[in-house]
């Protein structure tokens, strides 16, 4: 089932177009990358997703159904920049949110538990958001995001600042959530994440999408242009074999980029001839460099 749905939507800010006709669709339990350079357009994605600030054109759906005040109990928001007051305890502030949110005052308060105790923090019940290291506030921001069980959860760098064990449990907990059935719009500049989180993506790029799909599909139709090869030893003529554009050593062997996959022949019949190959891969890119390219072909 299609959770969310954007058609063509605009949002034009005075003489400035910050999204263009954007259009994507995120199903039940779903992760969706919404990626972008600085400025491309992201968080005012988000904000009329949410609800904040109405689309100039274009339609955005939620089950099927048009935007009213009542689906704020079914969206939760993990902002980029901190949302939590810092002089507030978290109890008070956290349970406060939910409520507005459609919980009772139980139930928030149960579920504010629930997460503090999986999150291994109990004892920030009582604690104010000031009195919480950066990552540690970014948790409780993403409680505050969860509390009520939203069926659509905006995660805007919902892993910064974090240390690394931290961000493998933020994952986990994304990654439940999403086998639970929420639908997920993941904005971040970590590609990496993207590439273990989500289905399908869109790129934008100054207000408009340059890339979009399935991840798997993205990533099949960009061309291989790296070549992965483990040596026991030296191999002469690399870079003087048709298509083979640069020739790098690395620690165990050679890392060698190609104009075109025929290249990659050429390379294992020569390292063959001249030493004992035990890896060779002709790698497909990584989003980084899907990324980069599709950024970088738009500003042409
Ligand atoms: N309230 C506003 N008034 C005028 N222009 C705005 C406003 N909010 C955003 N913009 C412009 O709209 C464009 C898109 O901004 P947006 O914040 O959506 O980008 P983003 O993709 O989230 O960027 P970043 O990765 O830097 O957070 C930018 O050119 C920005 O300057």
């Amino acid at each position: 089932m299609q959770r969310l749905q954007l058609e063509d939507v605009v949002k034009i800010y005075a003489d400035k177009t910050a999204v263009n006709q954007i259009s994507l669709q995120v199903e039940e339990g779903e992760i969706y990358g919404l990626l972008g350079a600085n400025g491309a357009g992201k968080t005012t994605t988000m904000r009329m997703v949410l609800g904040l600030i109405y689309p100039d054109d274009g339609t955005i759906l939620y089950n099927g159904k048009p935007y009213n005040k009542e689906l704020r109990h079914i969206m939760g928001y993990l902002p980029e920049e901190r949302g939590l007051y810092p002089k507030v305890k978290v109890s008070e502030q956290i349970s406060y949110l939910a409520q507005l949110r459609g919980m009772s005052a139980k139930d928030a308060d149960k579920s504010l538990k629930y997460w503090l105790e999986r999150f291994e923090v109990p004892d920030y019940y009582d604690k104010k958001i000031e009195e919480l290291s950066k990552g540690n506030q970014q948790k409780m921001g993403f409680i505050a995001a969860v509390v009520h069980d939203p069926q659509i959860l905006i995660l805007d760098e919902a892993f910064s600042g974090l240390d690394p064990v931290n961000v493998e449990l933020l994952k986990s907990t994304v990654k439940e959530l999403r086998d639970k059935g929420t639908s997920i719009l993941f904005s971040t500049h970590r590609m990496e994440h993207v590439e273990e989180l989500c289905r399908n993506i869109t790129i934008l790029h100054r207000s408009n999408t340059v890339v979009k799909g399935n991840l798997k599909d993205i990533k099949s139709k960009y061309p291989r242009e790296e070549v992965v090869l483990g040596t026991s030893g030296e191999v002469q003529g690399l870079d003087s074999l048709p298509g083979v554009t640069a020739v790098e050593r690395t620690e165990d062997g050679y890392s060698i980029r190609i104009s075109h996959i025929d290249a990659a022949q050429n390379i294992l019949n020569t390292a063959m001839s001249q030493s004992v190959i035990h890896r060779f891969e002709v790698k497909e890119p990584t989003l980084n460099q899907i990324f980069i390219k599709a950024v970088g072909e738009s500003n042409e």
